[in-house]
């Protein structure tokens, strides 16, 4: 087991990348928190998973966009679990729209949720981190896009790219505490994010012939790195961004 006795906290962990790798770290021995948006009567169902996996599972419903948050996230992870061993930072929201349109509410939602509340997040459980002096993990889930760009995607792509920003700066500003700080890079994933976007199938079949793998990423794909980076197995990794995208990013032609 990777992560045997840690204390794991996800953000964004009721569906999707986060609800797979919330279950993939209990499965590897860990206690899990999560937070998310959603209340916790659909949340029920993974905590049993934990539960039944013999593991501690908390739940705090929430936005990620209020500071508070993450300040009653943490709180209640020390209260109930006793520490924060390793943190991850996933929740985020991608409304596909067009640039020149772009409604100012749109853009300030999109930032509020994937970078201020990554911001708000990281800095506070940091802070825990650092606290208990025992060193740490912090991964973020970043995108291929904080590297490429999308036309529907303006408002979304720079914060992936400032998620990606945070890790490296953390990792530099946390390293002397022992606390590693690495992002992990998605291609396209079939979530609910992006169920209303492939339901076009001339977009899907086109990202899907850019993938060597010669197929769209399952939310499970991504517990994986995140279980790797939050384990003593990538002890000397920090400051790292992994692509998880079967290639995606590479192919040129
Ligand atoms: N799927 C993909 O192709 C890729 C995804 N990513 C990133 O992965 C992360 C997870 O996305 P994914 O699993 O695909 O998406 P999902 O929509 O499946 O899961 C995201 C979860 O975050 C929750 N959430 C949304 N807004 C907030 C908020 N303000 N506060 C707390 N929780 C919130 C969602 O709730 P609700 O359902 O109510 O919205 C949902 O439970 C995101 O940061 C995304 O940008 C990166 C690259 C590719
Ligand atoms: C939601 C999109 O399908 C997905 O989000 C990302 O970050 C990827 O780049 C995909 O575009």
């Amino acid at each position: 087991m990777l992560l045997k006795d840690k204390v794991f906290a996800i953000t964004g962990g009721a569906a999707g990348i986060g609800r797979a790798a919330a279950l993939e770290a209990a499965r590897q021995g860990a206690d899990v928190a999560i937070t998310d948006i959603v209340p916790e009567e659909s949340v029920q169902p993974i905590l049993d998973a934990i539960r039944a996996e013999g593991r501690r599972a908390l739940y705090l419903q929430g936005d990620v966009s209020a500071h508070e948050t993450a300040t009653r996230f943490i709180t209640a992870i020390t209260e109930e679990l006793g520490g924060l061993d390793i943190f991850v930072s996933n929740a985020g929201i991608c409304p596909f729209h067009a640039f020149l349109d772009l409604p100012p509410e749109t853009l300030i939602k999109t930032v509020g949720v994937n970078l201020l509340g990554a911001y708000f997040m990281v800095q506070a459980a940091a802070n825990q981190m650092v606290s208990q002096g025992r060193g740490g993990a912090i991964i973020a889930v970043s995108s291929i896009s904080a590297l490429v760009g999308g036309a529907y995607q303006t408002h979304y792509t720079p914060t992936k790219a400032g998620i990606h920003s945070l890790m490296q700066s953390s990792a530099v500003a946390l390293g002397k505490f022992g606390i590693r700080c690495n992002s992990v890079l998605p291609g396209t994933i079939r979530t609910a994010i992006n169920e209303e976007d492939l339901s076009d199938k001339t977009k899907e079949e086109a990202m899907i012939s850019r993938i060597p793998l010669g197929r769209l990423g399952a939310p499970e794909d991504l517990a994986g790195p995140i279980v790797f980076l939050g384990s003593s197995m990538a002890s000397y990794v920090t400051g790292a961004s992994l692509l998880v995208d079967g290639g995606c990013f590479v192919n040129l032609q």
